[in-house]
């Protein structure tokens, strides 16, 4: 015992020096920036956005020397030939760049994460350091080269009641055992202290190509992607800070549920984004019917909107006479084809090819007028006819007419408002598929409708009068920076015979806005990131992945997902389909495999029932056992009781409650049943929690904004991705009935961390059924 303590006691004079030099670069970070912010908003502008530039840069350091508080050093290498590394959140170095803490995205600490007893490469041993706050409570050792450390401290895991490791091949038995164990809150948190082999090989893998991960649920696919972007960002800094990573989930809610995850492992620069929120300025309110979404997501859209584009560019039926100005000219047939081919041939997008067709028709009555009046015309004389030509209403009517330039919005709207634009854009569509994306003018925008506006964007373009709205503005700031140059050289004197106002004022401009990188990315639709991380990403239909590659040229991204867990009718059990249309052959696919969320029994029904209705599964392995994990409760068997069921969950909340929720926020328990019982569901149980629970828990409880909330009602696709102490599933059978059939039924079996309890009153489905059979 006492050699235990002293082992603590070493390890925390260790521990304390890193907090202090943790402490040091704190003060002296925040010492700088306050130094940085008192020279105040004076100086030249060269000055100014040198200083702004480092208050940036210290303002980041600051949140980021902040945000690793909490377990800053979690680990320790013992290496041949007498080395010791201290591994954490971080790297720290003395004052004489001597390293005391190497980050863990550093390759000098991938040894703590890959050695094994078989493969130690130089590592003798690895110790897991525990610590609460800054005190060191807990040591646990993995002797790797048995003969190099013969004598060596006791291993010190905590056996705590939290379960047993079920998978041989996992390293760090008492920390993981004690993580995967601990009280879940409304916030997924980091796993850098315990990440496993097969996930460090994913998440250190080559920036390079598309990187499918694909493992069952629970596997730690959210983790492995999140831990893989801050890698990336360590290890390829200068190229991604630039060009930036992009985040894609499934719904704002689940950004939420992940959004401290980056934060604490330093990194805040990174935009997060769903599929509906692509495109700025547009808000998907709208919900679609499966069915319907699933006609929106076919990549045959490409050819409807581009279709769709160019039938805003035609030759009108019949030459046009105009009046203007007193003189007849005629739109003909011919100069409007001619103009039409001379404008595609720019390779522009509709909206700006669109001042070559009218130049070029513009160009071409003029040439009318000359002939008419047989004389030779001077360059003003031109400008002013094709000014009045330009903005003759006729004239301007029959050019719209032509070539008609339209926003994303007004053309997708069309195409579902308006059934013969729909018809002569889609013939590949059936009069079934049209009459399903049939809709109303000025119907909120869907989330399987942003990838067709994107498509649209992407060949109209800008719409000019938007750009020349812009370029009005843009106008007005660079007269203000001139002025504001102006001011600055009048004031200081300075520039007076060396450089001007003007020179000055676009010296400062091409510094750019002091906008972070994230910032400027998330607001511009044409925007291309450096990286493209994609999670529950079996969902996306194809028109989607569209949208997304086209975000990310290098076509480098970390894609993870489960197509066993598919719910969206759009979405794919196959990543070859999904993805050899957008990606070809720049993907590679990889595998985990070991379950560290769900409790052996339950990922083993989960398992069977999903082989039973067939779902494309991968292995799954559960890291631990978990006593009593798994309870079914048959509710009057024979009877569709609906009252009986909801008494039931009502009473099983209350008991789970009272064993997983704690009045410190941590431990949640949710009930998952199908969609529409969801609403009954979560009255019954929100009336009855201050009984359960007494009245002021019920309160607190009740009063829980719905993204922290300890006790939740949800329908399996909102439970998707999260997780769970404890899990009350509802009428299985009637889950497995709904749009998302068996695989929704699978992501709700698989959300606890502790237990799961089935209650029905129907038959349990195939597989569910058997596993429970003793
Ligand atoms: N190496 C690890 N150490 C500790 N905890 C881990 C580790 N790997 C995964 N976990 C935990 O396991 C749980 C499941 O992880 P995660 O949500 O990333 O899985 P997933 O594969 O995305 O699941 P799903 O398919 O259900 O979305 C999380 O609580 C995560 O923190």
């Amino acid at each position: 015992m006492a050699g235990r303590q002293d082992e603590l006691a070493r390890e925390q004079a260790v521990v304390d020096r890193l907090y202090g030099r943790l402490d040091e670069l704190r003060v002296a970070t925040r010492a700088r920036l306050a130094g940085v912010r008192r020279s105040g908003p004076s100086g030249s502008p060269q000055n100014r956005s040198e200083r702004d530039a480092f208050a940036t840069l210290y303002e980041d350091r600051v949140a980021q020397l902040d945000a690793v508080e909490d377990r800053l050093v979690f680990g320790r290498l013992d290496l041949r030939g007498d080395e010791v590394r201290y591994v954490g959140r971080i790297g720290l170095a003395d004052d004489e760049h001597r390293s005391l803490l190497t980050d863990w995205r550093a390759p000098a600490a991938t040894a703590f994460y890959r050695a094994t007893a078989l493969h130690p490469g130089d590592v003798q041993r690895r110790r897991h350091l525990v610590t609460a706050g800054r005190a060191v409570t807990g040591v646990e050792d993995e002797v790797l080269d048995l003969d190099a450390l013969a004598g060596a401290a006791p291993d010190g895991a905590q056996g705590d009641g939290t379960g047993t490791l079920a998978a041989s091949s996992l390293s760090g038995e008492g920390a993981l055992l004690a993580s995967l164990a601990s009280r879940r809150t409304g916030r997924m948190t980091d796993i850098v202290a315990t990440i496993q082999g097969e996930q460090d090989r994913i998440i250190r893998d080559e920036l390079a190509g598309a990187l499918v991960v694909q493992g069952g649920p629970g596997t730690g696919k959210t983790a492995v992607a999140l831990h893989r972007a801050a890698y990336l960002l360590y290890a390829h800094r200068r190229v991604l800070e630039r060009s930036g990573v992009l985040l894609v989930g499934p719904s704002r809610a689940f950004l939420r549920y992940i959004d401290q995850v980056l934060p604490s492992l330093g990194e805040t620069g990174v935009v997060s984004t769903t599929i509906g929120e692509l495109l700025p300025g547009i808000s998907a309110r709208g919900v679609d019917r499966g069915e319907v979404a699933q006609v929106k997501g076919r990549l045959v859209w490409q050819s409807v909107v581009r279709r769709a584009v160019r039938a805003r560019e035609r030759v009108p039926a019949a030459d046009l006479p105009v009046r203007v100005e007193g003189h007849d000219y005629v739109i003909r047939r011919r100069d409007v084809r001619e103009a039409i081919a001379r404008a595609r041939r720019t390779h522009k997008p509709h909206n700006e090819a669109r001042a070559t067709f009218v130049r070029e028709m513009l160009s071409r009555l003029v040439d009318q007028y000359r002939a008419d009046v047989d004389a030779e015309l001077s360059s003003e004389d031109v400008a002013t006819l094709t000014e009045d030509l330009r903005s003759a209403r006729e004239v301007r009517v029959a050019l719209n007419i032509a070539w008609f330039p339209i926003t994303p919005q007004q053309l997708v709207a069309d195409l579902f408002a308006k059934p013969h634009r729909l018809a002569e854009a889609g013939p590949e569509l059936s009069d079934h598929d049209r009459s399903l994306v049939r809709r109303e003018p000025g119907s909120p925008w869907t989330e399987s409708d942003v990838p067709l506006l994107d498509e649209a964007a992407e060949l109209l373009g800008e719409d000019d009068s938007l750009s020349r709205l812009e370029a009005r503005a843009r106008e007005r700031e660079r007269a203000a920076e001139l002025e504001y140059a102006r001011s600055v050289l009048e004031s200081t004197g300075a520039g007076a015979g060396i450089v001007d106002a003007a020179t000055l004022a676009s010296r400062f401009e091409a510094t750019g806005p002091r906008l972070t990188t994230a910032e400027r990315a998330a607001s511009d639709r044409t925007w291309t990131y450096g990286h493209v991380v994609v999670d529950e990403a079996q969902e996306l239909s194809p028109m989607a992945w569209r949208a997304l590659v086209r975000r990310v040229p290098t076509r480098s991204m970390t894609i993870v997902g489960d197509v066993a867990q598919t719910s969206a009718a759009a979405g794919t059990r196959s990543w070859a389909d999904a993805l050899d249309p957008v990606l070809r052959d720049s993907w590679r696919l990889s595998e985990l495999t070991v379950s560290y969320r769900t409790p052996a029994q339950v990922a083993e029904a989960a398992q069977e029932m999903a082989a039973a209705a067939g779902l494309p599964t991968s292995p799954l392995t559960a890291a631990r056992e978990v006593d009593g994990a798994l309870e079914l409760t048959r509710v009057r068997p024979g009877t569709a009781a609906p009252a009986a069921l909801t008494q039931e969950v009502v009473d099983q909340v209350g008991k789970l409650a009272t064993e997983f929720v704690g009045a410190d926020g941590a431990g949640r328990v949710a009930v998952v049943a199908a969609a529409d019982q969801v609403r009954a569901l979560r009255e019954a149980v929100e009336s009855v929690l201050p009984d359960a629970l007494g009245r002021s828990e019920g309160a607190r409880l009740l009063a829980q904004r719905p993204e922290d909330a300890q006790v939740v009602v949800l329908d399996p696709r909102e439970a998707k991705g999260l997780e769970f102490d404890a899990v009350v599933l509802v009428e299985p059978a009637a889950v497995a009935e709904g749009d998302g059939g068996a695989s929704d039924l699978y992501v709700a079996m698989t959300r606890p961390t502790q237990r799961l309890v089935v209650l029905h009153s129907r038959d349990l489905p195939a597989g569910l059924a058997l596993s429970t059979v003793p």
